[in-house]
């Protein structure tokens, strides 16, 4: 297999504390690979190493095999794109001018948006079923039409990559499908943060557990969300099986066994 993306061995340590601590992390392309773990375990920070904002202690992040703390800003923007948690702007703009951001790093200099860029935009905003806000103001949109317009200005980047920390964070369920199913209909390459065990099951190809720092567990849905091992890490009593109808492996909870 080779890599879109890979982070070798990431360290990312604050004072004594090792925050992530030598994780490895490959991508192929077309794949994706939801990170999943508790609070606190690292996701995020694993995450902002992979997007370079986060430069680790030890380790290094290769994208197509080249270091990316070579490569210029805005080649990199070409290549990855990126859904944080705070992804919003701290000024307000309206919805179009937002998502024509993700066309900067396409752009030549001082260049015009183009005809080209304005249908991206347009098919980017549809895509997330926000086509009816582009000409809405950001600071006017509920949670959960913000999440979708931010990511769909990741989408109109066009990049090779996407790396998501936690995308359907404010989305209702009918919208957590359908940007999940999005990601996988169109064989996006994506490393996904998400706390639904049951979405990351459904969608991801392979899953990447994280606990205090480090990878506990890797390998498809049902290798990994095992009751052990879900009881060890969460802290949580749960039943796994295969869903009937769509033959993903499915958790149900069983919250008795925390409240006694
Ligand atoms: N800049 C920082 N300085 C000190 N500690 C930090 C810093 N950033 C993160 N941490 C700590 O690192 C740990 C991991 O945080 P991180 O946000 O990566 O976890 P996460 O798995 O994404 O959590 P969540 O599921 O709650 O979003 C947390 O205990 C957090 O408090």
């Amino acid at each position: 297999m080779s890599a879109v993306l890979e982070g070798r061995e990431l360290q990312w340590q604050v004072h004594a504390r090792r925050i992530v601590d030598g994780a490895s992390i490959a991508l192929a392309r077309g794949e994706c690979v939801g990170l999943i773990g508790p609070n606190g375990s690292g996701k995020s920070s694993l995450l902002r190493m992979l997007y370079r904002v986060l430069p680790p202690t030890h380790g290094r992040v290769l994208l197509l095999g080249q270091d990316v703390a070579d490569i210029e800003g805005r080649a990199f923007a070409r290549q990855v794109a990126v859904l944080a948690q705070e992804s919003a702007p701290a000024f307000d703009t309206r919805v179009a001018e937002l998502v024509m951001l993700g066309r900067i790093p396409h752009q030549a200099g001082w260049a015009r948006d183009s005809a080209q860029d304005q249908a991206i935009v347009r098919e980017a905003l549809r895509q997330v079923g926000a086509g009816a806000l582009v000409d809405r103001s950001l600071a006017e949109l509920s949670g959960g039409e913000k999440q979708r317009v931010l990511l769909a200005r990741a989408l109109a980047q066009q990049p090779q990559v996407l790396l998501l920390d936690e995308p359907t964070n404010h989305l209702d369920i009918r919208h957590q499908l359908e940007v999940m199913g999005l990601l996988r209909r169109q064989r996006l390459s994506a490393i996904v943060a998400l706390h639904d065990l049951n979405i990351a099951a459904h969608y991801c190809d392979r899953l990447v557990l994280l606990d205090q720092g480090r990878i506990v567990a890797e390998g498809e849905p049902a290798q990994v969300l095992t009751p052990a091992r879900l009881q060890q890490v969460y802290g949580v009593a749960a039943e796994v099986d295969i869903h009937p109808g769509t033959g993903r492996t499915r958790i149900s909870f069983t919250p008795e066994a925390i409240h006694g």
